[in-house]
């Protein structure tokens, strides 16, 4: 029988709760598709410090690099806030993704008919709404040295070298010949040199996939237009902190952040992880959409070859909403019944095992 080894990292606030979700689907597909998954958790972000004073440690490096995939919750929260900058929760994340070579993050947004109207857009405009960012990972400002802080200054340093620009380009291209065939490069060229090289690069790039559309946008422009018509993006391909805003926003274009999942590449081994934080706010409450973590987890499986279950999963999941089953954030339209995380866990597991 097919075995995989899978890293679970639960992490902080909501994290348990969705990836125990995730877990039960994952349980479903692999028994009715004959294969078997084999657990190990390991910790990360406060829950890391809780425990070893670190928010990162080796064995979670080490148990997540001799793992077929890992599966993520998220991190963070008002109890780690305060603490020095190397015990946060978020720098645990981040050397997570650098430690494990992760420089491509690949956020779909995809829209479920059955959700058109719990968009605060119209219909009309995301009917059919299907864009994938592409965001680079391990770079930018996020990375980026000096880093400073002081009383009267504190700054940031926004970096690219042109090998980076070239590998996040081609994992884009790659994605875009996959589908529609357009990349969108969002940067910010008229004012930041390090998106001067980021646009020459990719130029350089597209000349290898003569196919493929290439056009280039500022980044404002780009989250303007993300809500005027997110139907003309195929491709999104862009630098750390962009992706990471601009994605959040495309969460909202499909109905929820709790819907969009992500698979982090480039190493060894992948991190699928819902693009959403630990949802302090939420927390406990029962409440949080497990679906974008869910999705992670079919996003998983099509990177370990298992594609029959992943598209199982993502049926699963079309179906339990077509019958109108919603949690709390989706649930202003169109809900016949508002569930819970679990209920909702188990709504999708018990379609996929069918
Ligand atoms: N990948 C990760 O682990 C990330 C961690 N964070 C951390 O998470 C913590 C909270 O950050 P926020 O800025 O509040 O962002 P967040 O994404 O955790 O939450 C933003 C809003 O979306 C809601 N939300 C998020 N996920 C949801 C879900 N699955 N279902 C329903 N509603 C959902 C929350 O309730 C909140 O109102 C911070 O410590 C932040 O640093 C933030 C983003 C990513
Ligand atoms: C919490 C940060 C480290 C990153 C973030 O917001 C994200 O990856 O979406
Ligand atoms: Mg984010």
């Amino acid at each position: 029988m097919r075995n995989y080894k899978i890293g679970i990292i639960k992490g902080d606030g909501i994290g348990p709760e969705i990836v125990e979700e995730a877990i039960k689907v994952l349980d479903a597909v692999a028994s009715k598709e004959g294969f078997n998954l084999e657990y190990n958790e390991y910790l990360l972000g406060g829950a890391a410090v809780d425990v070893f004073d670190n928010p990162c440690p080796d064995e979670t490096i080490k148990g997540s690099l001799n793992s077929d995939a890992v599966l993520f919750g998220a991190i963070g929260g008002p109890k780690w806030e305060s603490l020095p900058k190397e015990k946060r929760p978020e720098s645990g994340l981040l050397k997570l993704r650098k430690s494990l070579g992760l420089f491509a993050n690949i956020r779909p947004a995809i829209i479920f008919d059955e959700l058109v109207n719990a968009s605060s857009l119209k219909p009309e405009v995301i009917k059919g709404v299907d864009l994938t960012v592409v965001r680079e990972l391990t770079g930018g400002i996020y990375f980026g040295e000096p880093r400073y802080k002081d009383d009267n200054k504190a700054y940031n340093t926004m970096i690219y070298t042109r090998d980076e620009i070239a590998r996040i380009a081609k994992i884009a291209f790659e994605e875009a010949m996959k589908r529609k065939k357009k990349v969108t490069s969002v940067d910010k060229a008229n004012v930041l040199e390090v998106s001067e090289l980021w646009r020459e690069v990719v130029e350089e790039v597209a000349k290898n996939y003569p196919e493929v559309e290439l056009e280039h946008m500022y980044v404002d422009n780009a989250a303007m237009q993300l809500v005027r018509d997110p139907k003309q993006f195929d491709v999104i391909l862009t630098g750390n902190i962009f992706g990471d805003i601009l994605s959040d926003e495309a969460s909202m274009i499909v109905g929820s952040i709790g819907l969009l999942p992500s698979a982090s590449i480039g190493g060894k081994v992948g991190l699928f992880e819902p693009i959403h934080g630990s949802a302090p706010d939420i927390a406990g409450q029962g409440i949080a959409n497990p679906i974008a973590t869910i999705l992670s987890a079919a996003m998983m499986l099509d990177f370990l070859n298992e594609t029959s279950a992943a598209e199982r999963i993502r049926n699963a999941i079309k179906e339990v909403l077509k019958e109108g089953y919603r949690t709390k954030d989706i649930a202003a339209f169109d809900a016949k019944e508002v569930v819970t995380t679990s209920e909702m866990g188990s709504l999708i597991a018990d379609h996929a095992a069918n």
